[in-house]
Order: structure tokens, then C-alpha cells, then sequence
């Protein structure tokens, strides 16, 4: 088994029992083995195949992003200053209408690259083609929540192909790429999918012992038009259709009532928070600071480039912490420890994977990334954690590990050719777009 060790660096290791030391990190396989304050044992470093410095950098769990369409970084720029719907009716589905499973295929290894480079080591897709995204989950390393969602709008023999293609992409890939795929089942949104087909897939949930994902509650139109098509808003809909009785994260979940997040938070249902994409789209502020105090667990998504528009999960950390300052008038609504947790340890718990990510301590994934700290901005050593929060970006991430194998050295992506990746994500939209 191959046994690395990183020596001389600083460690914010989200764990509140050692949270910020300076000492070194052993590695066996793909899980952490060791790890402490000051000089790494003599033995450790005698028997190490590889030792790396970490002077100058800081050290933390791998970002989780938990909520997105990877390949649709093919339409970054497409279709700006949009609301939701105009945006999604008359500029995305045309488009994704015409994606093959090569643009799948191209565009989320757009997104895998800009990912890595941006300190993300496990994200959530929700989108079409999935074996082709899956395929880019076990080349580049990453670790992935894969869904195949579905859109309900279409006559009764597509839903069922629709679903049946969902059940048997869980049937072969839950588990997968040596245990960095995961699957969950994803009606798209309770706009887009009739009643009965929610019910149908929250079956196919229960059998298939998987956990559900939707966009809910995103818009205030979304909320009005269901209580004009269903009697009730998407909180209670989606309740009565059972698709809080199994784990289930719902991405965006903006305009929520104190009697909804009381629900959620009784339910268990963990909420993504995408505070970009909410504000580009002009849809809203989540309410994140009441979700958080009553208990839900909320975590963090770009969403997709198309309305981000990057990946760069620093940037959702950053607004989590500041946006609900300024919307609330209280500078402690989202603390920076909350706002990185968010981005961490929550975004782990969201996806199911509490005590396999999230983390760095013994027995943890070895999904961790090295933030290079010899920058102006990260001057004085004051408080490393406010650093990542309020100054750093993707930019200054320089390594990352996923499952114990190195992805990026130096920003070097070390499982992706970026050229390569270039050229076909543009060649993929030229042809689109023609
Ligand atoms: C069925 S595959 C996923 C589907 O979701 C669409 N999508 C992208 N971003 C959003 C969003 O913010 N709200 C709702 N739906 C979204 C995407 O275009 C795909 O068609
Ligand atoms: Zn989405």
C-alpha cells in the first residue's frame, strides 16, 4: 500500500477537536493514517514513498460542492441577465436539446478541470448522459453525487423510459469507481414533473435504497404556480409525495416559510445553498441563517457555469458569509467558520458521505488540497480560517488529493489534459451553436 506524508504544513482540519495546527499528515492508500503537531516520526519519514514540503501552505479537507449540471460549462456566457424561467425555457433547454453524450462528455470535463483547480474533490451533478459523466468521475479522480435527473414534461412511455434509464445508471454506477461515485435519484422540479411520476421516482428511491435531489422552491413564481396548479406550496407538495421519506437534499430552497424550514428540519432534508446563481438569476436570498439555527444542514453549490458563472466554490463561501450579513444587518449571521463548514464538513453530510469526507482526521478519505499562502493576501497570520473565507479564491489552490492520489502538483493537473479538454469543449459549442 502506498504510504505519503506531508510535513511543515498548516492544518485546518475542520475537526473542532485539533482544529488549526502546524505538523505533517501521513497517508496509507487512500485514507488518512496519522497525523500531528511539530516533526513527523522518524519512522514515518524513513518508510514514506514520497514526502512533500508544506511550508507556505495551508491545508484542509477538499471542497464539496452539492449542487450542479457540469456540462454545462459548454453554455458559460450563453445567456445572461435572465430570470429563471426565460433563461431555462428559451436559451438552456433549446440547447441542451441538441448536447450528444460527447458534449456531456467534453463539457463536464470542462467543469472536472476547472473543479480540481479550484480546490473542489467532490461535486453533485444532476444531468443527462450520466454514464458519460460517470466516465469523467473515474478519469479525472474526482469524487461524485451522480443523478440522472428527469423532466417529467413529456408523453407517459418517455417518463418511463426516462426512470428506467435513472434506475439502471444507480444499478451500475452507485459505488462505482472504486467508491468515489454515488448515486441519487432526481426528479428535476416539482414544476417539471407531474405528481404522479414524483411519487413513481420516490419509489424507485426506496427500492433502490437511494437517496432523492431536486431544485425546490428556486423562484417566487415557482411557489405561486404551485399553489395554483397543486393547492400547495413545493415544501408540502413534495412532503405529500413522499419525497422527504428518504434522504433528500433540495438545491436552492430561496423562498421558504418559518412553518417550511420547521418541516425541513423535522424531515432531515439537507438544503444546497447556491448564493450566486440565486443572485444572477434574481431569484433571492435563501434564508440561511434561520435554516441553520433550525438544524438543517445546508451546504453549498455553484449551480451550473451557465448561470454562475465559474465553479469556484471559494466564491459561494465567501457570499454564504457575507450575503446574510448584509441582508440580515447582523455581522454574525453566517460566522467564517460556519461559512466554511459549509463548504466542507455540511457539504459531506448533505451528500451522505458524514465520516468519509469533510474532515481531516485518522481514518477520514485522504480528500484534502494545499492553499499556497505565500501571497500578499494572505499577510499577516492572523486568523487562517477568516483568510480562506474572506481573501483566498480557487486561484491559490496548488495541490489536491482525492482517495490518496495527487489531481493537481504546482496547478498542474496531473489526470486532465486541459489543452485537449479546451479545444473539444469549444469545437462541442461551435457546433452547437451553428
Ligand atoms: C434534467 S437535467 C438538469 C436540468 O436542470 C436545468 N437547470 C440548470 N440550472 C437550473 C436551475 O437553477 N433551476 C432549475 N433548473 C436548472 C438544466 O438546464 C437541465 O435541463
Ligand atoms: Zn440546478
Amino acid at each position: 500500500m502506498t504510504h505519503w506524508l506531508i510535513e511543515n504544513g498548516l492544518f485546518v482540519t475542520m475537526n473542532p477537536e485539533q482544529p488549526v495546527f502546524k505538523g505533517w499528515l501521513s497517508v496509507e492508500g487512500t485514507a488518512i493514517a496519522a497525523m500531528g503537531e511539530g516533526e513527523a516520526p522518524a519512522e514515518l519519514r524513513d518508510t514514506a514513498s514520497e514526502k512533500i514540503d508544506g511550508e507556505g501552505h495551508l491545508f484542509l479537507p477538499g471542497l464539496v460542492n452539492t449542487h450542479g449540471h457540469a456540462a454545462m460549462s459548454l453554455l458559460r456566457g450563453l445567456a445572461d441577465d435572465l430570470v429563471l424561467q426565460d433563461w431555462l425555457e428559451n436559451h438552456m433547454w433549446p440547447m441542451e436539446g441538441k448536447f450528444t453524450g460527447d458534449d456531456v462528455y467534453w463539457g463536464t470535463s470542462l467543469a472536472a478541470a476547472e473543479m480540481i483547480l479550484s480546490g473542489t474533490t467532490t461535486f453533485l451533478d444532476m444531468y443527462d448522459h450520466m454514464d458519460r459523466v460517470a466516465e469523467v468521475v473515474e478519469n479525472s479522480g474526482l469524487r461524485a453525487t451522480l443523478a440522472r435527473g428527469v423532466i417529467g414534461l413529456c408523453p407517459p412511455d418517455v417518463q418511463t423510459a426516462k426512470l428506467e434509464e435513472a434506475v439502471s445508471f444507480a444499478k451500475r454506477w452507485h459505488g462505482g469507481a472504486n467508491g468515489r461515485i454515488q448515486v441519487m435519484m432526481s426528479p428535476h422540479a416539482p414544476y417539471t414533473c407531474p405528481p404522479d411520476y414524483i411519487e413513481r421516482i420516490v419509489a424507485a428511491a426506496h427500492e433502490l435504497q437511494l437517496p432523492l435531489h431536486t431544485h425546490m422552491s428556486e423562484t417566487s413564481a415557482e411557489v405561486a404556480s404551485n399553489v395554483k396548479d397543486y393547492g400547495a406550496r413545493p415544501v408540502a407538495h413534495l412532503d405529500k409525495l413522499g419525497l422527504f421519506s428518504r434522504p433528500s437534499l433540495v438545491a436552492h430552497a430561496v423562498h421558504l416559510t418559518d412553518e417550511e424550514i420547521a418541516l425541513l428540519a423535522e424531515r432531515g432534508v439537507a438544503v444546497s445553498h447556491n448564493p450566486v446563481s440565486n443572485l444572477k438569476l434574481a431569484s433571492g436570498v435563501a434564508r440561511v441563517p434561520e435554516l441553520l439555527r433550525a438544524g438543517v444542514t445546508v451546504s453549498l453549490g455553484t449551480d451550473s457555469a451557465a448561470s454562475n458563472n465559474n465553479l469556484d466554490l471559494f466564491e459561494e463561501i465567501r457570499l454564504a458569509a457575507l450575503l446574510h450579513k448584509g441582508v440580515s444587518g447582523d455581522p454574525t449571521a453566517v460566522p467564517a467558520a460556519e461559512a466554511l463548514r459549509m463548504g466542507t464538513v455540511y457539504g459531506a453530510k448533505a451528500l451522505g458521505l458524514e465520516g468519509t469526507v469533510g474532515v481531516l482526521k485518522p481514518g477520514m478519505k485522504a480528500d484534502l488540497i494545499g492553499v499556497s499562502i505565500r501571497k500578499p493576501h494572505f499577510v499577516p497570520a492572523t486568523d487562517y480560517v477568516s483568510h480562506l473565507v474572506y481573501a483566498a479564491s480557487g486561484a491559490d489552490v496548488a495541490h489536491v488529493w482525492v482517495d490518496g492520489k495527487q489531481l493537481l502538483r504546482n496547478r498542474e493537473l496531473l489526470t486532465l489534459d486541459v489543452e485537449q479538454i479546451r479545444y473539444e469543449a469549444q469545437r462541442c459549442f461551435d457546433r452547437l451553436r451553428a
